[in-house]
């Protein structure tokens, strides 16, 4: 059975945590948790949500790929995605349009990307808001230029990723479960 990780991109608030969750709970993916230097949401958790670091130890780390993305810095390791892989052949992990890219460049038929879209960015900003995120930092992550590309799917991924519009999260889930079962067959066999 080849490895596989399933990569969920797209805006911020468009869903991906939810889906990555989805993907948890219902299927078992263990997720792939990355670093960042952006600090805490109220709720988040070290070790579970993030690694969360600091501008110095964030760069004590092996990457396969990192970015910035609104100002802080996000990474993913050789050695999450391999330890992921170890306990599970099919694993998630929420990136960026620009981590989605290099996750299929680097990784090619074994990364499954999903990007979800969500056309209107009132509904976004409401999702962020409804999450509790802080409004200077909804207002800032709003006009960066990370942001703004992540609303499209990036062109590099076109033909070579899933797109699901994010408005009804039951339809969603099931276009997900569609997607997986292309992969995933209940006896093991791929
Ligand atoms: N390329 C890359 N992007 C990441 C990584 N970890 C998180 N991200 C992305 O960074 C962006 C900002 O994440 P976050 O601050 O949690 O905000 P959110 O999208 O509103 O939940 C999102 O697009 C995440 O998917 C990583 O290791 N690499
Ligand atoms: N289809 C949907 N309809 C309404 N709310 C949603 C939907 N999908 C996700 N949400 C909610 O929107 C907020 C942002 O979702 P989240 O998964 O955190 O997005 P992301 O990780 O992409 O920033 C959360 O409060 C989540 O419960």
């Amino acid at each position: 059975m080849e490895n596989r990780v399933f990569v969920i991109t797209g805006a911020a608030g468009s869903g991906k945590t939810t889906i990555r969750n989805y993907l948890h709970d219902r299927y078992g993916m263990p997720r792939v948790i990355t670093h960042t230097t952006r600090p805490p949401r109220a709720n988040e958790k070290d070790g579970v949500d993030y690694y969360f670091e600091t501008n110095q130890s964030f760069f004590h780390n092996h990457y396969l790929e990192s970015v910035r993305y609104a100002g802080n810095y996000y990474g993913s390791s050789y050695e999450g995605l391999e330890s992921a892989w170890q306990k599970n052949p099919y694993v998630c992990i929420v990136l960026d349009g620009a981590g989605a890219v290099t996750y299929k460049r680097k990784l090619g038929e074994r990364a499954v990307i999903i990007f979800l879209k969500v056309g209107n960015p009132e509904v976004l900003k409401r999702r962020m808001e409804g999450r509790g995120d802080d409004t200077t930092m909804v207002t800032k992550r709003i006009k960066s230029q990370e942001y703004v590309r992540d609303l499209e799917m990036p062109a590099a991924l076109i033909g070579h990723a899933y797109e699901i519009v994010n408005l009804d999260l039951t339809q969603t889930k099931n276009q997900v479960d569609q997607i997986v079962s292309k992969y995933c067959h209940p006896n093991g066999r791929q």
